[in-house]
């Protein structure tokens, strides 16, 4: 079995990699062209956003054909060069299959419209109430109603996304055995990871109900019961055939409890989850599209429980800040401007020593950051436009609403890669999809001729896969009423050996009482990102403006 504590995943969203042919949108020959690039980070696995056929109205999690590769990323031949170079290397891929929908332009959900029964079965189709309303008053995850109208029909179909993006009824037997063979094609192919998007949500209940609200109906579709059972059904007849298969659930709003079920090995269910907890800690009550500081003691808080619950109930958590939906972490948790590098190398460190996988997503190594784009019309993600306008509706002006959409917008983290300092970062020759910023002091040439972020990650990279307190250590938080540090201890049953981490999130010194079990140890500094000279552990630990260090006791 795959020891997963020893292994890093590089996230890349292949359409602001690098563009290979000049259209403006990243491709898979324009991968191919920056391995060697990859390479040097030494990391296990590539975690690929869809490449597959779409009408790309939410980037791909809209897809039409789960078999073909879409021509605006290249071609099939693309794609196995693709594997085949990365395997040289020993990186795997990792797919992201999305099954809790299709797009509408699918040929599943084009067969039910054309009135095929059996396709019809494959989709949550429902008449309007006996008062002509909606099947149900749920909302779309998107802005507005989540249902739409079928076709010509007295139905309406489910959408807990976009209106293009149907959901499909995991109920029918029929259409898990389509879901698995999706699954086992690429298999075929050589593909080893599989990251399944949102699939948390893909046990309704078959008979649709009203909900009271929007926590009571989250309730309704998410972490039912059966997503575990067909979870292990899935398993059983695909991935969990290889031993050496790595797969990663997006949970959306889960629990622990869940979370441990999801991912605990003897479950026979997938190896890792991703929760969204910690990064909603600016969300003023809740609430995404807001803008607030975020709460420092809650985000330990949630750290503490996924933690130390995940550990000892023996699940498996996937460890990240950044992903192609997130505004980028340095801008909510660091510092931008004057400790941009310190921050983004001490972010980097808080979950890179914690317990699970750890995920980095394209340009974090350089610490790349938000691009502040300054007008509505940068912005084009189906999401971001929906909430400006939603925002509006609710009497924000459009300034108010500008505002936090510049904060919150997933285009925050979708802006091209920058390779270098050119118009338009190295990425294409020719206008990009969407326009980079910034890439004059932040970029890849920049970063390994004079950086030190990228270093870094490499060393932490290095770290995990031979520090075995890294890999395989339990852990426990301390300091925990500590206002400005995030500090714990990793420990192996029967062993001596300890590493204390400890991160400082703000920009002004700080000094900690340590507990007295950790004083007058001998201590090697393992990782800092600041120079260490004469360190030792009294009763008292001073940590510069963003500090991270991680020492070794014995
Ligand atoms: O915020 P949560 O409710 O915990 O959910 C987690 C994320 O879920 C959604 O992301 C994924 O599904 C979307 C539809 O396929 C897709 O647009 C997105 O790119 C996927 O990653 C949601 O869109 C995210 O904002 C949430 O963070």
């Amino acid at each position: 079995m795959v020891n997963l504590g020893k292994k890093v995943i590089y996230q890349i969203y292949p359409k602001s990699f690098y563009d290979s042919n000049g259209d403006g949108i990243g491709d898979i020959p324009g991968i191919i062209k920056k391995l060697d690039y990859i390479k040097k980070l030494n990391v296990d696995m590539i975690w690929f956003n869809p490449f597959f056929v779409s009408p790309q109205h939410d980037n791909g999690y809209d897809i039409a054909d789960y078999y073909k590769i879409d021509p605006r990323f290249g071609t099939m031949a693309d794609f196995d060069e693709l594997v085949a170079k990365l395997k040289k290397i020993n990186v795997g891929v990792m797919l992201d299959m999305v099954f809790n929908h299709c797009s509408t332009d699918n040929e599943w959900f084009q067969k039910a419209l054309a009135g095929d029964k059996k396709y019809q079965k494959f989709f949550y189709l429902r008449k309007a109430k006996a008062d002509g309303s909606l099947p149900t008053n749920w909302q779309s995850k998107f802005g507005g109603p989540a249902w739409a109208k079928f076709g010509d029909t007295d139905y309406y179909y489910l959408h807990l996304y976009d209106p293009t993006q149907a959901d499909l009824d995991w109920h029918n037997p029929e259409l898990r055995k389509a879901v698995y063979k999706v699954v086992n094609f690429w298999r075929s192919k050589g593909v080893q990871g599989f990251r399944f998007d949102v699939i948390n949500v893909t046990g309704k209940a078959q008979k649709l109900v009203d909900s009271t609200g929007p926590d009571q109906e989250k309730s309704l579709y998410t972490d039912t019961p059966v997503v575990h059972k067909y979870l292990k059904e899935m398993n059983a007849n695909t991935f969990g055939k290889d031993p050496n298969s790595i797969t990663v659930g997006e949970m959306s709003s889960t629990t622990i409890k869940n979370s441990i079920e999801y991912s605990k090995p003897s479950e026979h269910e997938l190896s890792m989850v991703f929760n969204f907890h910690h990064l909603k800690v600016d969300y003023k009550n809740g609430e995404k599209w807001t803008k607030t500081p975020f709460d420092f003691m809650k985000l330990k808080e949630l750290f503490t429980q996924w933690q130390e619950k995940m550990d000892q109930g023996g699940g498996w958590n996937a460890l990240f800040w950044n992903n192609h939906d997130q505004p980028i972490a340095l801008n909510r948790f660091g510092d931008p401007g004057k400790y941009r590098i310190k921050s983004a190398e001490m972010l980097a460190t808080a979950i890179h020593l914690m317990r699970g996988t750890p995920y980095i997503y394209m340009g974090e190594e350089l610490g790349m950051v938000n691009p502040d784009y300054s007008s509505m019309k940068d912005y084009v993600d189906v999401e971001s436009l929906n909430a400006f306008k939603e925002l509006k509706k609710k009497g924000m002006t459009a300034k108010e609403a500008f505002e936090i959409i510049q904060t919150k917008s997933r285009d925050n983290s979708r802006t091209p890669m920058h390779w270098d300092a050119s118009k338009y970062a190295g990425f294409s020759k020719v206008k990009p999809w969407l326009m980079p910023k910034k890439q004059d002091k932040i970029n890849v040439q920049e970063e390994l001729r004079h950086g030190e972020i990228f270093n870094y990650y490499q060393k932490l990279i290095k770290l995990r896969k031979n520090e075995p307190l890294i890999s395989d250590g339990h852990i426990k938080m301390f300091l925990k009423n500590d206002p400005q540090i995030l500090a714990y201890e990793r420990f192996l049953e029967n062993k001596n050996d300890k590493l204390l981490v400890f991160t400082n999130f703000y920009g002004k010194k700080h000094i900690v009482q340590l507990p007295e079990k950790y004083q007058n140890k001998h201590v090697q500094v393992i990782i800092s990102n600041y120079k260490q000279t004469n360190l030792s552990l009294n009763e008292r630990l001073t940590l510069r403006p963003y500090e991270a260090l991680a020492v070794k006791i014995s």
